[in-house]
């Protein structure tokens, strides 16, 4: 595989690895920014709902209190029957009533067990007794509840059955010394107060009041609260069981709740389950009512996860980029160079060396591996041209070497065969191609001298020959060793004056300059025998060579040294 798709791979495989690892290291911090942000929300909400619901209720037990302590009222509880101190304590309670945010108060007194009541629209101006307790009636239970706890102020849930209203009680005992008069106090209206201070902020958070035994107290949803816990003789029915489902839940939140008596914090939290859903529980301690303000955040809808998604889609999407942008940069710094320098190579490889297109990269490996490559190139090259150089000249030196007699260096009978083809062939081709002869050389008695004087005075004898033959003929003109002591001339752009004329001058040269053997004293003396001929239009080379034998045996026949030539005027002369 090439390196590109293999980065590619290898590029991909990091991007998912590390895609994945940047996902769930993401998503734990985001999990734990999240957690550690509820926490604070929760903390925040929780006492923030416990002021928000204790405000009102405050005030009405405080100006409750402030009613019980009233002496008019007390002087007519002792004496319930005293027309004055009665009309002096109902004026009393009129007035207060005023103040009381529900405009509405009770009086209920323990000697007569009357209890009297007016409301907002002063429904019962006159007819404040409303009727008188017993304690047979559940309904009615609540009062000597209160009365036998003995507890200053109590907070109750219930409804009135004979208003036909369900208030949040705030009961006050009515007290004179040590004695118990009664119960008096006011309530508030329970849906109004529901929907001021506990109503859901959306869907993202609840609030809820329970008691010491985790019984809802108040609730936005009037159905689960725990109506008159302080009547009830068993187990609340309506606890916090009711909200969520998970046992370990409850007791985690009243582990909360006994926490907060025990270490006086303002408030704590606890993670619950409602359903599928994860809520944050914020608890805190009430002491004035001695109940608990609970709020449930669920803050997946508040924070919910997905709101990280965006930046994960960034880190996502930027890992992309700067995976991109690495093969990017890798292509353009290290493959691209490298194919192009693949390319030189293979180019370099098939000896085609000239113009090479070499990445253009100065600095780094990849530079320093273009320049070491570059020269490399140039040696090869270089050793090439001299191997082809070598070549060509020891190729020209053989083809030289089977054309050239080695004793006599002149042209062997291969080499002057070739110059004989090629000059008829030229000679009979171009009409303005001039004639040219030939010579046939025969050195006379040349066996005596080997006999006489041996072979090598023999060889010495014709190498000799062949540099007088060289002396006299022209640059253009070729001779051969044709072969034993025999020579062949062939004269360029010749005639029969010039052809008696040269293979005069060859013999005389030989017989004019004898060999000599080293001694000055004494040579050997030579002679030739010549026969020449002119070429024709329709010669053959065996034609033209067998006139010139001819005329060779004609000389020879004739006593030797001497020169015959064929006569034949070649026919494009004689046109
Ligand atoms: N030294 C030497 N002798 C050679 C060489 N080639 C041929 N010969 C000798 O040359 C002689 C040629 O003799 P011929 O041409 O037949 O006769 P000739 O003695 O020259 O007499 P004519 O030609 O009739 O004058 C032979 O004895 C060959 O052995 C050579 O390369 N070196």
């Amino acid at each position: 595989m090439n390196l590109k798709p293999r980065f590619l791979l290898f590029s991909a495989t990091l991007i998912i690895i590390s895609g994945i690892a940047v996902w769930y290291s993401a998503r734990q911090q985001a999990e734990e920014i999240i957690d550690q942000w509820a926490v604070r929300y929760a903390e925040k909400q929780v006492l923030y709902d416990k002021a928000r619901a204790l405000q009102p209720i405050l005030r009405e037990m405080a100006l409750s209190r402030q009613f019980a302590r009233s002496p008019h009222i007390i002087d007519w509880a002792r004496n319930p029957d005293d027309p004055q101190l009665q009309a002096r304590a109902i004026e009393e309670m009129e007035s207060y009533r005023l103040t009381f945010s529900d405009n509405s108060y009770f009086v209920a007194l323990n000697q007569s067990g009357h209890y009297y009541h007016n409301n907002a629209s002063n429904e019962f101006a006159g007819h404040q007794l409303r009727y008188t307790l017993d304690p047979r009636k559940a309904q009615d239970r609540w009062f000597y509840d209160v009365i036998e706890q003995q507890r200053p102020v109590h907070l109750n849930v219930n409804p009135d059955v004979e208003l036909g209203v369900t208030k949040l009680w705030i009961d006050v005992l009515l007290r004179d010394g040590d004695e118990t008069l009664g119960v008096i106090g006011t309530g508030m209206e329970l849906k109004g107060f529901i929907d001021q201070v506990l109503q859901d902020s959306g869907g993202d958070m609840a609030s809820l009041l329970v008691d010491y035994r985790g019984a809802i107290q108040l609730y936005s949803d009037p159905g689960l609260i725990d109506y008159a816990s302080i009547s009830n003789s068993g187990p609340p029915v309506n606890t916090l069981e009711r909200l969520l489902d998970n046992p370990a839940d409850v007791l985690s939140i009243k582990s909360a709740m006994a926490e907060l008596v025990a270490t006086g914090k303002p408030v704590t939290t606890r993670f619950v389950h409602q359903g599928e859903r994860r809520y944050l529980a914020g608890v805190a301690y009430i002491p004035e009512i001695d109940w608990y303000e609970i709020t449930l955040l669920d803050f997946e809808t508040l924070l919910p996860l997905s709101s990280f998604s965006g930046i994960l889609l960034i880190c996502g999407i930027t890992l992309l980029l700067a995976m991109l942008s690495f093969n990017l940069a890798l292509g353009h710094a290290v493959l691209r160079p490298l194919r192009q320098l693949e390319r030189a190579m293979q180019e370099v490889g098939r000896g085609d060396a000239t113009g090479l297109a070499l990445p253009r990269v100065q600095h780094h490996e990849i530079g320093r591996l273009v320049s070491h490559f570059q020269s490399m190139a140039a040696a090869v090259l270089e050793s090439r041209q001299d191997l082809e150089l070598k070549i060509q000249q020891r190729t020209e030196a053989l083809e030289a070497l089977i054309r050239t007699d080695p004793l006599t260096e002149l042209l062997n009978r291969r080499g002057m065969d070739e110059q004989i083809h090629t000059q008829l062939q030229r000679y009979q081709n171009e009409s303005q191609s001039p004639g040219f002869g030939i010579i046939w050389l025969d050195m006379d008695h040349f066996k005596a001298i080997n006999d006489q004087h041996g072979h090598t005075q023999g060889d010495a004898a014709l190498s000799h020959i062949a540099r007088l033959i060289r002396d006299q003929i022209r640059s253009t003109d070729a001779a051969a060793r044709w072969g034993g002591d025999e020579f062949l001339v062939l004269l360029q752009d010749c005639n029969l004056q010039r052809l008696n004329l040269l293979s005069r001058r060859l013999c005389d040269s030989v017989a004019q300059n004898p060999l000599p053997l080293g001694d000055d004293r004494d040579s050997i003396g030579l002679s030739i025998s010549a026969g020449a001929c002119l070429c024709q239009p329709d010669d053959t080379p065996e034609t033209l060579l067998r006139r010139a034998d001819m005329a060779l045996y004609e000389a020879k026949k004739a006593g030797r040294n001497g020169v015959r030539v064929r006569q034949s005027q070649p026919a494009k002369a004689a046109e």
